[in-house]
């Protein structure tokens, strides 16, 4: 990408133009959100990032160039993203167009043997390729892979409950093993891995596995800094549909009690979140992808965007979340000190 692009209202010869007061006051209001960006870049440089981009955030162009350019800007502030990607959008339309039936329950899309072909064939080679191409049309830093590639994950079938009922969703897996080898291969390469969440299990038998799940499993198996859930909601409503009070900082146990009330598509995704905390993570996000930069926004902003799932016993500081017992004192944990 040309790095004068957006530039090109520049005169020629900044010095000879006096600028107003409103621009001094633009200008300031950049450079404090810039400013306001370093301890973050310092706290996270050098540490893995889990992005899960839903298949709902992926619908608008626009968003899906500013998700791209997104991923590259935090690469090059030294931090190490791994994209985890959905498709169930484009995987229905897909179905569709082959009058193939699917349903969710729970959730969870019920999959047979032949719909699992076709959602193999749009993660793999339709949307993953399509975020590569994205991301590498800023330099070539995205690697496509599926949880088949390194033999990265290993599932195992697993059920739904609905209504106090336990479902059968065919060749539905939640992934039981992760080799972080290939992952990390890539990362230490410099390069930006992007994984479409199907799995095959012992057998080799492959499964398709919600993505918030293998983004969990993931960042979990990787020991992630953090997992941001990019979604078409801006984050857990409190009695979503009949209220939008989004709840902005939730604990683990708290949500735990929450998760029989929740629907659709919020159960494998808060499911996601709790796994990632339980997992070792301090916290994991659910951010609103239909809000451009999104993503920047919730990383290297204070207040961040979305609903935050914290392990319990975190105190907060700001928006920053640390253990409660590190003893540290919280003004240097707010200028970046890790516990
Ligand atoms: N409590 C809730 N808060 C927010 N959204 C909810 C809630 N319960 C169910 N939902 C639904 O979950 C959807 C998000 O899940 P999903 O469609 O699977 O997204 P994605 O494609 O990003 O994975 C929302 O669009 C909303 O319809
Ligand atoms: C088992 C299951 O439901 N798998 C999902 C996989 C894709 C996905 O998770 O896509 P989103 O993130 O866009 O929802 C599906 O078939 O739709």
């Amino acid at each position: 990408m040309n790095p004068t692009d957006g530039r090109s209202d520049r005169p020629a010869d900044p010095g000879t133009v006096l600028r107003e007061p409103s621009d001094h006051a633009e200008l300031i209001r950049k450079a404090s959100i810039l400013t306001e960006a370093l301890p973050w870049m310092e706290t996270y440089a050098g540490r893995t990032v889990v992005i899960k981009y839903g298949g709902n955030a992926m619908i608008d162009e626009e968003l899906k160039a500013a998700f791209a350019s997104d991923i590259v800007f935090m690469k090059r502030c030294g931090l190490h993203p791994v994209v985890v990607h959905g498709g169930g959008p484009q995987i229905s339309a897909m179905l569709d167009r082959l009058d193939i039936r699917s349903e969710f329950r729970g959730g969870f899309r019920v999959t047979t043997a032949e719909a699992m072909e076709i959602i193999r064939m749009v993660l793999v080679g339709q949307v993953g390729r399509e975020l590569v191409g994205l991301i590498n049309a800023h330099s070539p830093l995205a690697v496509g892979m599926s949880g088949e590639d390194g033999g990265l994950f290993t599932a195992e079938t697993r059920t739904a409950v609905v209504d106090g009922e336990e479902v059968d969703l065919g060749l539905v897996g939640d992934v039981v093993g992760v080799r972080t080898g290939a992952i990390q291969g890539l990362i230490d390469a410099g390069r930006i891995p992007v994984v479409a969440s199907i799995a095959p299990d012992v057998d080799g038998v492959v499964h398709n596995v919600n993505a918030d799940t293998a983004a969990a499993a993931l960042a979990v198996a990787l020991e992630a800094e953090r997992l941001v859930v990019l979604t078409d909601v801006e984050g857990l409503y409190r009695d979503w549909p009949s209220s939008a009070d989004v709840i902005k900082e939730i604990e683990a146990s708290a949500l735990r009690e929450m998760l029989p009330s929740l629907a659709s598509g919020m159960v494998p995704k808060m499911e996601a979140c709790l796994r990632a905390v339980d997992g070792g993570l301090t916290r994991a996000t659910i951010s609103d992808g239909r809000v451009p930069h999104a993503l920047l926004l919730e990383i290297f902003t204070n207040a961040g965007i979305g609903t935050m799932v914290t392990q319990d016993g975190l105190i907060r500081h700001g928006s920053r979340v640390f253990p409660a017992d590190t003893g540290i004192p919280a003004d240097e944990l707010y200028n970046g000190g890790r516990p």
